[in-house]
Parts: C-alpha cells; structure tokens; sequence
C-alpha cells in the first residue's frame, strides 16, 4: 500500500554513532518527510554498549526521548562459527567516546527490554511495506532480522544503507569500506536477500564534503543542533586533515540519510550487489549492473 500524500515515511535508523552519525540523526528529526519510530544500535563507529548510550545521549540533546532505543549485537554475525573474530572499532576517527571527546554526562534513558533485530522484526510487522531501515553501520543487526524472520524480506519497505566502494578504493584498506568490512558476512546476507536495498557507497560521499567555510557558517547558527556539532566535528576536521589532507570532512551518514529523505535529489544505477568475505580483498563489494532483474540500488551523483 502506497503511504498517503503527506504522510511522513517511517524510519528506523541503525546506528553507530558516530559523529556523521549524529548529524545523520538530527538531519532526520528535522526533516518532516520521516518519522523517527525508533532506533538500534551496532558496533562500528565505538562498540555496540558505547552505541547506545550516544544514541540515547543524542535523543536527550533533542529532546526526543520519545523514541525507542533498541540495543543491538555486540558481535558480527559470524561470531559463533568464526570464534575470535577481532571487530575494527573506528574510534580514532569519532574520538574514544565516539562523540569527539567531549566527555558528556551519562544519559538518563535505557534502552527498550528488546533486541535491535526483535524490534526490526516487530515494526515491520506492524507496518508492512512502510518501514524504511537507515542502516549507518555494520549490517549485523539487519541481517539477523533476515534470518529470524522468513517474512521480513517482504514486509520490510526499503533498506537504505551507507556502505560500500563502487569501482573505488575503500577507506580501511584498497578493498574495503568501513562499515561492510565490519561484518561482510552481514552484508552479503542483506544484498543477496532479496529486499529492496538502496546503498550508498564512499564513490557517493566522498564528494560530498562539509567544507571549512560550511563550519562556519553553522558556527554563526545559534541553533541548538549547530552549536552541538561545532563542538564534536572538531575531532572529525583533525581525523579528515591528517588521513585525507582535506580541508573537510566526508558527509558519510548524512548524505545516506538524504537518500532515504528524499530519494528525488538522487540517481542510482541498478544492479546485483555480492560481498566478498574472506581474503585479502574482504569487505570488497562487487556491483554487476547488468543484470536487471536485480532490484539492489547503488547511489550516484547526478
Ligand atoms: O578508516 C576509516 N577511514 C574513514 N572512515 C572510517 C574509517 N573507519 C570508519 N570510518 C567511518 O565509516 C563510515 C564510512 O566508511 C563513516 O561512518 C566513517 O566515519
């Protein structure tokens, strides 16, 4: 069923966060094109238990202790068979609180009595066909949900995801982007799922650069959110000038989330998406866009 003219889309945001991830969050929570029903949390960014303390600190800086926090999988999806697989947390890009190092007071909130993918699982249920998942890290969660409920595939609306280098490098090594070598098992589950997958890869974001003069500009908002991000982006500016030499930084999570926002503002090529998961080029994503029954989306500039 198509949502009525005007209703907001329904999103659940599966996060790390993350400094692109808080800007990701609050870019949704002013955007009345979504409603927010809830988030989940996955390691990446910081591990999964600092994940969901910065998510619940993001919902009490926005006042938007309303939505649900769901706490998701500390592990990768092949924990159990592959013992001692070593996560690759990215705190020396986000800072080791994952916020840029602003030490901020605990929040008050918990999380949900449920786990990420009990709740994917239960709200697609609820609103089959209508819920979008933003998916701002590593797919565990998100895969999981596949693999417990057979329906999922098919109640879920739409998978929107920042992952991936398409013909490009990667940004952990030549092969691989963060998020998909964090678990490319996850990944590959989900793009070979069948579910209607829109991924946005580092071929997309990293020509899309806050800028110097844009942090001024926000420096001169006297906007709550501005003010907050001026503050943790600094740590974010540093990781960007020595990794990149640039005078910016990657908007990852933000311009995934415009995607899901608005999908107007984007063209993407279609085309099936497999992960490769072991070996030296683990984590490498492989789109052939030939092949048009495939209904996997990779984003590009227009
Ligand atoms: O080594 C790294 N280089 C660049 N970005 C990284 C790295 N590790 C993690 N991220 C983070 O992963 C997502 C995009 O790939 C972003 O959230 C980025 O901040």
């Amino acid at each position: 069923m198509a949502a009525a003219a005007g209703e907001p889309k329904k999103i659940i945001i599966d996060t790390d966060p993350g400094i692109d991830d808080a800007m990701a969050i609050f870019v949704a929570l002013r955007s009345p094109e979504v409603e927010v029903i809830g988030l989940t949390t996955i390691y990446g960014n910081v591990y999964t238990t600092l994940a969901t303390r910065n998510a619940l600190h993001l919902l009490e800086v926005a006042d938007r202790t309303d939505i649900p926090v769901a706490e998701g999988s500390h592990v990768t999806i092949t924990f159990c068979t592959q013992k001692g697989t070593k996560l690759r947390i990215a705190d020396f890009v986000h800072g080791a609180d994952g916020l840029g190092n602003q030490n901020f007071p605990p929040p008050e909130g918990k999380p949900i009595d449920m786990s990420a993918t009990d709740f994917l699982v239960e709200q697609a249920n609820l609103y089959p066909g209508k819920v979008t998942v933003v998916a701002l890290g590593p797919l565990t969660n998100i895969a999981l949900a596949i693999q417990q409920d057979s329906s999922f595939v098919k109640n879920i609306g739409q998978i929107v995801l920042l992952g991936g280098a398409f013909a490009v490098n990667g940004n952990v090594n030549p092969a691989a982007e963060a998020n998909i070598f964090g678990d490319p098992d996850a990944a590959d589950i989900v793009f070979t799922s069948g579910a209607d997958v829109l991924a946005v890869g580092i071929n997309v974001t990293h020509q899309v650069i806050l800028t110097d003069s844009d942090r001024e500009t926000l420096a001169s908002s006297n906007g709550k959110f501005a003010q907050y991000l001026l503050k943790i982006l600094e740590v974010y500016f540093n990781y960007h000038h020595d990794a990149y030499s640039t005078k910016g930084v990657y908007l990852h999570d933000p311009t995934a989330m415009l995607a899901a926002i608005n999908p107007s503002l984007i063209t993407y090529v279609e085309g099936a998406v497999r992960v490769q998961t072991n070996g030296i080029t683990r984590g490498l994503t492989l789109l052939y866009n030939k092949q048009k029954s495939d209904v996997v989306l990779v984003l590009d500039r227009r």
